[in-house]
């Protein structure tokens, strides 16, 4: 034994993994070899990469590649690739933790869910693939052999594990840049002996990789003695993937199968994405895209300083993951790859940012983006098409609708675009559905405007008193309970030539829906009510903007309005919550004369706590809280006894 092996616990994570991994029943075993040759072509990547900076890291192997090889006498199958390998620091930092953020997830999620049992548990390792600790699938114990780049022979590392809590790692001597995974298998994984499998396997799953996967080429060997021949391998070596990069093929070459495969590689998504468009732009600026649409938003999307998820080559040479200057952030759920052919290859991320080339490949790639939800919006209403496309713009609009919105305020040149993909709930349908085009096609004679009520949630929405004169009149208003409605409704005012309109903003003005008789009967109620209003100005001075005689309450006593250009109510909530500075609001008070409660106001001795009952109520049917509820609870209960 080596003086220097070292023997190493797995950070606690890796081992709850291990232990899943090996004891879990697994459905698709085979996912072992695509995740192992998809990390060799990574680090082929890698090496690529650095070594624009430094040629010298090539040593003399410039042609890079994975060779995949087994050992029927000794039961073990290798992966090995001349990438940029691993020094000792690495293996024990890589190999003793988890670093990707799609396994967390797995993690994540086994967690949240400990009724699944162990067969289920399978399955979603099968779907997700585990990285580097899917080896321990088939292997009982696994040797990793590296050296880095740029390191002498003798600095290279050997790293063993069987799985357990620890794993060793030692000192090693290799001449040949880049990394051996050896996996011992296990019994029941025999069947990973066999070319035939192999290839077939790689075939599925990592014909897109780029590089070339090489393995044995067989022949046939007659059995001596009678027995009979086999295929063995021989010396030379074949190259058994296409080899080369999905994105650069022509399409119609590649199948769905081929683009579903490769999005999920590149994705660690397990679902299949709703859409994808691959196209070679020509002209000023040169370069392909293949972009996708997932079907699933990932856990993190609202974070906004979350990477993009589109991977930047410069003529198939990797450049970087996460390109965020390729596509905008509200366009952030997007995946897929852009390969410029006119971006030098040590492009920075700085550099991305300032580049003309790079503006004219985000222009055009969200506008490919925008058509692919034109196309899933215009399936959703064509009678043709399959109920699988029929559901697939309800789908992506549940899951990244909310998002999208966040272009409003984003992306002036496509607002017009963005405003046609937008859907909401509204008083004519419980589900997020309506088009402002729907909507228009619906509006009444008379009706100048597109209504809408943002609130904390649709319910609070729906219940609002601010809807009660539109119930009446069987006008539809949209109801809006994303946290981001209320901003990105800033930046749209019209569509289609029509305006958009709070109802919880400025006086109601129905205009033409109101008949003269209306009209007269609420001047005549709102002169008549005028000294009222006057003692309840007085009364809530400190509260109220101003208190009117309103006519878009039907049922209830009083509401909460703001003034035209401001800034709503729950808005100002929502901001103070977030514990940023928003200013202070006063709302209007809006009465309802006809109301029971305001009527009694006018001779009551309690005439002061009812008007700030009145206040405070219509603040909590708006859903906000009176600011002392001591003291609204202590004036209703005068009241009542
Ligand atoms: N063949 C290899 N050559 C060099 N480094 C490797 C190799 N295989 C794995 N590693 C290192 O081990 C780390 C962990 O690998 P693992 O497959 O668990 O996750 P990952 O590859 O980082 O995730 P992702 O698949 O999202 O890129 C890698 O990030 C890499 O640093």
């Amino acid at each position: 034994m080596s003086q220097n092996k070292q023997t190493l616990s797995f950070q606690a994570e890796v081992a709850q993994l291990l232990h899943l991994v090996t004891h879990s029943l697994y459905s698709n075993k085979e996912i072992f070899l695509r995740e192992l040759v998809s990390n060799a072509s990574d680090a082929c990547d890698k090496l690529r990469f650095e070594a624009l900076a430094d040629n010298a890291l090539y040593e003399d192997q410039p042609n890079l590649e994975v060779r995949v090889s087994f050992d029927k006498q000794a039961r073990t199958l290798t992966i090995t690739d001349n990438g940029i390998g691993l020094s000792q620091q690495e293996a024990i930092a890589n190999l003793g933790t988890i670093a990707k953020s799609g396994t967390r997830e797995f993690m994540n999620r086994l967690s949240g869910d400990q009724r699944a049992n162990a067969a289920e548990q399978g399955q979603l390792i099968g779907q997700f693939g585990v990285g580097f600790y899917s080896g321990f699938i088939v292997a009982d114990s696994i040797t990793v052999e590296s050296r880095r780049a740029g390191l002498q022979p003798e600095e290279g590392v050997r790293w063993t594990s069987a799985g357990t809590g620890d794993f060793e790692v030692e000192a090693l001597t290799r001449p040949e840049r880049g990394t051996s995974v050896i996996l011992h298998l296990r019994e029941d994984a025999t069947e990973y002996l066999s070319t035939w499998k192999l290839k077939s396997i790689i075939a599925k799953y990592s014909d897109h990789i780029s590089l070339p996967i090489l393995m044995r080429k067989e022949e046939w060997k007659e059995g001596e003695d009678n027995k009979g021949g086999e295929m063995v391998p021989t010396s030379e070596w074949e190259t058994v993937n296409q080899a080369s990069a999905l994105w650069s093929r022509s399409k119609k070459d590649i199948t769905a199968e081929q683009y579903t495969e490769f999005y999920k590689q590149i994705s660690h998504d397990h679902e299949a994405p709703l859409a994808w468009s691959h196209n070679r732009v020509e002209g000023a600026t040169e370069y392909t895209q293949l972009l996708y649409i997932p079907a699933s938003a990932p856990f993190d999307l609202w974070n906004r300083e979350k990477k993009a998820g589109v991977k930047l080559y410069v003529k198939r040479v990797f450049i970087m993951d996460d390109a965020e200057a390729l596509m905008p952030v509200y366009l952030r759920f997007v995946k897929g790859v852009i390969d410029s052919a006119d971006l030098p290859l040590n492009v920075s991320r700085e550099l991305l940012q300032e580049s003309r080339d790079v503006r004219a490949i985000r222009e055009g790639s969200t506008k490919r983006v925008l058509s692919m939800l034109e196309e899933l919006a215009r399936l959703e209403k064509e009678d043709s098409a399959s109920a699988e496309d029929k559901a697939k713009y309800g789908k992506f609009w549940a899951e990244f609708g909310a998002v999208l919105k966040e272009g409003l305020g984003e992306d002036f040149a496509n607002r017009e675009r963005l405003a046609k993909l937008l859907r909401f709930a509204s008083t004519q349908s419980d589900a997020p559905t309506v088009s402002l085009a729907d909507y228009k096609a619906r509006m009444k004679d008379g009706q100048d405007a597109i209504y809408y009520i943002t609130a904390d949630t649709l319910a609070a929405a729906r219940n609002s008193p601010q809807l009660e004169v539109f119930r009446k009149k069987g006008i539809e208003v949209l109801l809006m309970a994303d946290r981001v409605d209320e901003w990105a409704l800033n930046y749209l005012t019209d569509f289609d030539g029509t305006p958009l309109q709070s109802v919880a903003k400025g006086a109601v003005d129905l205009g033409k829906l109101q008949d003269e008789a209306e009209k007269k009967a609420a001047e005549e109620a709102a002169e008549a009510f005028k000294p009222v209003l006057a003692r309840l100005k007085e009364a809530l001075k400190d509260r109220a903007e101003d208190v009117r005689v309103t006519t878009r309450l039907v049922d209830s006593p009083a509401c909460l309005v703001v003034e035209g250009g401001g800034m709503s109510l729950q808005l100002a909530r929502m901001l103070k919550q977030a514990g940023q500075k928003a200013p202070e609001v006063k709302p209007v008070l809006e009465v309802n004369p006809e109301h029971a409660l305001v009527r009694k106001l006018d001779g009551s001795v309690h005439f002061h706590d009812l008007a700030q009952i009145l206040f405070d109520q219509a603040l909590l049917a708006e859903g906000g809280l009176p600011e002392d509820p001591a003291a609204y609870v202590k004036r209703v209960n005068a009241l009542l006894a």
